[in-house]
């Protein structure tokens, strides 16, 4: 296959036990420069907008495929809990995955290359992040001290070197960084050249804003605290799906104990969405989440969430406790919740009776 780096196209880690989540309003042709990645794994497309559009898929993916009909069918009347008309879709392949990882990646993400003009194998890298520990307690000056040809460096205390189990690993973007609507107006132009050949773990007590566009996560760890919020159409709000996930989804990991990295593997976006229209779907999110974050910043998990989905349902009743009083949205949203999990928990029965509970 000329121009591609052939022994690393081959290499499919964890083939089996990876599916690949696409949210799409628009077209899967991105997937035909995929194919020598991700022609190995399992898909589950989501399709958003009208459902009587004949979406094609490019020959020779394996994949299930559901539209709004679909979720309706399957959900019943939690299919509410899905956004409609926002990329937060893509939750709902989260849930009906039966895989041990995730990974979601947008319809305008091509194939980067890293410095040496090698094309990068995302699923590879995030594997790799996810199946080495994350070190949340303590920064290592090295980043991340599991990569090859790095450690932890003198003054690192032996007794953290073991780590934790890492639950998410957050990859980065070339070209249209994920910029909200008023920076991407300021800065039409700017573009993402600098690849930092870096993975770090983001610390204990630390949030940050987390993008769906290319994330990876273990499904059986934090499955059900990466709900992407109600958003869209019929709600106040849209574009927030990702940070809600991401917020929620760390304050989870904390209390349970699992790490969160973030920074390689990169992708190509390729595609601006426009400001003023993003503008539009953001303004209230862009209000709130001065109140959103310290929000999540103060909340304390009890210690009998021991589970994600334990952890979960907390949170939904703080999140009507505490936001209501920002907008009433969230008790809306705080109910969505609620019927996630128990979406969730119908479609992921716990396995021997048991969930799979913090260490
Ligand atoms: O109504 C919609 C709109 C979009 N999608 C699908 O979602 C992803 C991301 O959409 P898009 O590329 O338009 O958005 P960006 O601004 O570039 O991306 C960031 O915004 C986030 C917030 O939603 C998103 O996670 C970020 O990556 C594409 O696959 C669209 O097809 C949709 O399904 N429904
Ligand atoms: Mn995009």
């Amino acid at each position: 296959m000329a121009g591609y780096n052939l022994e690393a196209i081959e290499a499919a880690p964890l083939k089996e036990d990876v599916d690949i989540v696409i949210p799409t309003i628009r077209s899967l042709d991105f997937l035909e420069q995929w194919r020598p990645f991700l022609k190995h794994y399992h898909l589950i497309i989501v399709q958003d907008g009208d459902p009587s559009i004949n979406i094609r898929v490019p020959e020779g993916y394996d994949y299930e495929l559901y539209n709004r009909n679909d979720i309706n069918r399957i959900l019943g009347p939690r299919a509410n809990c899905i956004s409609y008309k926002d990329g937060g879709c893509r939750c709902f392949g989260f849930m009906v995955s039966k895989k041990k990882y995730i990974y979601t990646i947008d319809d305008d993400c091509f194939m980067a290359k890293d410095p040496s003009g090698k094309e990068i194998n995302v699923i590879a890298q995030h594997i790799k992040n996810l199946e080495t520990p994350s070190t949340p307690h303590y920064f290592n000056t090295l980043y991340d001290p599991f990569r090859d040809g790095t450690d932890f460096v003198r003054g690192y205390p032996f007794s953290l070197r073991e780590g934790v189990t890492t639950a998410i690993s957050h990859g980065l973007w070339l070209n249209i960084p994920d910029y909200d609507a008023p920076t991407q107006l300021v800065k039409p132009r700017e573009r993402n050249i600098r690849y930092v050949d870096a993975v770090m773990t983001i610390p204990k007590g630390v949030l940050y804003p987390m993008c769906g566009m290319n994330l990876a996560f273990n499904r059986e760890l934090i499955g059900p605290a990466m709900y992407f919020g109600l958003m869209g159409e019929g709600q106040p709000i849209s574009r927030y799906d990702d940070m809600w996930a991401g917020w929620a989804a760390k304050v989870v990991c904390d209390h349970l104990g699992f790490g969160v990295k973030t920074g390689l593997p990169y992708v190509w976006h390729s595609k601006a969405s426009n400001p003023f229209v993003n503008l539009k779907k953001e303004h209230k999110g862009l209000h709130w989440q001065e109140d959103m974050v310290p929000f999540f910043q103060n909340l304390r998990l009890s210690r009998e969430s021991d589970t994600a989905a334990k952890c979960y349902m907390e949170l939904s009743n703080m999140t009507k406790e505490k936001l209501t009083e920002v907008d009433p949205y969230f008790e809306k949203l705080a109910d969505a919740m609620v019927a996630w999990i128990e979406a969730w928990e119908e479609l992921n029965p716990p396995v021997d009776g048991k969930d799979v509970k913090a260490k």
